[in-house]
């Protein structure tokens, strides 16, 4: 990938994507990441080997792609400030914050802006990225191709084209990651009761969720079959999900993904009234 990509923000996703991104090869000194601490970029650097810049207008000049990684609350004052430059050079600008439309930001760009908006999520680190994509009318097909390129180098993508799905998409992968480590959490507390030691339960526990994973990722078989493979009748499995039935573990899956949902357009509204 040829192109110089500036972060504005060195955060948590910035840096995730950035690892993911030298781990397949982008060189490090064709990235440049920005934050207003010293600490924070001293940090990355010597972590990554990427460039630094603590001024986001001088770190933008240069690039062909500028990703938009703070949060929602303060990309209005990072989006002013970016203007000026951002209207003379025209990159690609791809936004990964929750609940911010592409019109909302590309107003406080100028307008006439190509943007993408990108809903990542945290496994990007280890290349194991999940990401949903949208891009406004001015996004070329050629910015298309270098969106995916981008962040397929930290996962999969998946393009949507009605922009309100990018709710369901942070429902399903951008939050997602934190309800499997509950999950790990809640199986190493149980583990710990029925007397193994917390490392091992732990282990044993993410263990078995990559596993099941990589299965359920190379399988033919569907998820409810790949879980009825495993539960043998009159056994200890078929004990355990029909107490996760009865529980109505799929109603709280469900009504915890509508309300993630809800929150990023609840988001969207808050800061439309806000700005
Ligand atoms: N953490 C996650 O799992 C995901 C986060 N997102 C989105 O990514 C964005 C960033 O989230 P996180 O990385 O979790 O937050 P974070 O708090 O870890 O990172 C924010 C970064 O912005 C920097 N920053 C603050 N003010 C700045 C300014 N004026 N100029 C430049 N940089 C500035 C901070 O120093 C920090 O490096 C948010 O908009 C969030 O909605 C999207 C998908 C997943
Ligand atoms: O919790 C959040 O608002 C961000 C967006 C998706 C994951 N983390």
């Amino acid at each position: 990938m040829a192109s110089r990509i500036t972060f504005i923000g060195a955060g948590n996703m910035a840096s995730a994507i950035i690892g993911g991104l030298i781990d397949s090869g982008v060189a490090p000194t064709d990235i440049t990441a920005t934050a207003p601490n010293a600490s924070e970029l001293d940090a990355i650097k010597e972590r990554l080997g990427i460039n630094t810049q603590a001024d986001n207008v001088a770190a933008v000049g240069e690039a062909d792609v500028v990703v938009l990684a703070v949060k929602p609350q303060i990309m209005r004052a990072v989006c002013e400030e970016l203007k000026p430059s951002i209207h003379e050079t025209r990159p690609l600008v791809i936004s990964i914050a929750a609940g911010l439309d592409a019109a909302t930001i590309d107003q406080w760009l100028g307008g006439g802006n190509a943007l993408v908006r990108c809903m990542p999520n945290t496994p990007s680190l280890v290349g194991i990225g999940a990401s949903g994509l949208y891009a406004n009318a001015a996004v070329s097909e050629e910015q298309r191709a270098l969106s995916t390129q981008l962040m397929e180098a930290v996962g999969i993508v998946e393009w949507v084209e009605n922009e309100a799905l990018l709710e369901a998409v942070t429902a399903v992968s951008g939050s997602a990651p934190a309800y499997f480590f509950l999950m790990f959490e809640a199986m190493e507390e149980a583990a710990v009761k029925l007397g193994l030691p917390a490392e091992t339960a732990r282990r044993l526990a993410i263990q078995t969720g990559l596993g099941a994973s990589a299965m359920a990722q190379r399988s033919d078989h569907d998820p409810a079959t790949l879980k009825q493979n495993v539960m043998s009748p009159g056994g200890t499995t078929e004990r355990a999900i029909a107490h996760m039935e009865e529980a109505q573990m799929r109603t709280i899956i469900a009504d915890a993904m509508q309300a993630c949902a809800d929150r990023a357009a609840e988001m969207a509204k808050e800061l439309a009234k806000k700005n």
